[in-house]
């Protein structure tokens, strides 16, 4: 069954809306997403709705196998992306990246 919702914390959201960040990096709860699907976005701290965006691929990758290119795409330093990770998934070294676009932003 292929998901259909995903949460971002709120620290993210502006870098989603604006373009500067077009994948993510999950663990395999949050593997199932098939490409070309669209996703309903909301913020993990108060499941708040703020886009739409496609699914373009779903790729698993090792932690230790991250690089400059997936930084740029989250829109940070490797180190920092790393950090990140390391914090959300701790001692978790078989990662799946997603790779979106954004379709529809937030009307304000
Ligand atoms: C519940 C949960 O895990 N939510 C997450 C997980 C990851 N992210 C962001 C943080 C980084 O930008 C990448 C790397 O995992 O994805 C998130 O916003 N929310």
């Amino acid at each position: 069954m292929s998901l259909t919702a995903i949460t971002f914390f709120e620290r993210f959201e502006a870098d989603i809306l604006s373009g500067k960040k077009t994948l993510t990096i999950r663990d395999d709860t949050e593997k199932d997403f098939l490409p070309g699907s669209i996703v309903q976005v909301s913020t993990y701290e108060q499941n708040r709705w703020f886009c739409v965006l496609k699914i373009e691929s779903v790729e698993a990758i090792l932690f230790s196998d991250l690089s400059d290119i997936h930084a740029k795409q989250e829109n940070m330093t490797l180190s920092a992306l790393k950090n990140v990770i390391k914090e959300i998934y701790p001692s978790i070294s078989h990662l799946y990246v997603i790779s979106y676009k954004l379709i529809k932003e937030k009307v304000l």
